[in-house]
C-alpha cells in the first residue's frame, strides 16, 4: 500500500526541532527513542515549564511524516504532527480547566515534582477542557543521536548567554 516502512522510526529518532505556534509560543523538542520525549518551553501559557522522560507514542505517517502523541501526570494531552520534508508542524493540546486557570503551576522542571502534578490533576477541575489548535513554523532541526541527556538540560530562563538565538 504505502511506499515506505511505517515502522520505521530511524528518520525522527534524535531529532531536536526547535518551532513558532502561529499564536506566537515558542517550543523546543527532543525525540529521545522511539517512546520517549524532553522537552522545554520558551514561551506561551507555560513559558519555562520543561520536561524528561516524557513517555509518547511516535507514529510515522508519511514518508517524512511523524505523529507524536501522550497525556501528561497535569492531566494535559498533546497531539503533534511533525513533516519534516515540508518543515510543517502542527499541535492540538488539550488543557485541563485547572491549567487554564492557573498556568504557574505547571511552570517547573516536572521530573521533580510528579507527584504534585498528579494531585492537581485529581483535584481539577478538568472541565470544561481547553483546545488549542495550532500550526507552527518549524525553524531548527538538527541530530543529535538517541538517548543523548545534554539536549534538553535546563529551563529556557536558565540558557547560557553565548546560546545560539536560532536556538532559543
Ligand atoms: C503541553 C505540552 C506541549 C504542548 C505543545 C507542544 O508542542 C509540546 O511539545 C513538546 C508540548
Amino acid at each position: 500500500m504505502s511506499n515506505f516502512d511505517k515502522h520505521d522510526l530511524s528518520g525522527f529518532v534524535g531529532k531536536h526541532l526547535v518551532y513558532t505556534y502561529d499564536n506566537g509560543w515558542n517550543y523546543e523538542i527532543y525525540v529521545k527513542n522511539e517512546q520517549t520525549l524532553d522537552y522545554r518551553i520558551h514561551s506561551g501559557l507555560v513559558g519555562n515549564r520543561w520536561v524528561k522522560d516524557q513517555r509518547a507514542y511516535i507514529v510515522r505517517v508519511g514518508k517524512d511524516i511523524y505523529k507524536i502523541s501522550w497525556t501528561e501526570p497535569t492531566g494535559t494531552d498533546v497531539s503533534l504532527i511533525v513533516n519534516l520534508g515540508d518543515k510543517l508542524f502542527h499541535g492540538t493540546i488539550f488543557f485541563p480547566r485547572w491549567v487554564m486557570n492557573n498556568p504557574e503551576k505547571t511552570v517547573c522542571f516536572q521530573n521533580d515534582h510528579i507527584p504534585l502534578m498528579n494531585q492537581y490533576r485529581d483535584t481539577g477541575p478538568a472541565y470544561p477542557t481547553e483546545v488549542i489548535d495550532e500550526f507552527a513554523t518549524i525553524t531548527f532541526i538538527r541530530d543529535c543521536g538517541a538517548n543523548n541527556d545534554d539536549v534538553i538540560a535546563c529551563a529556557a530562563s536558565e540558557l547560557p548567554e553565548n546560546f545560539p538565538d536560532n536556538l532559543r
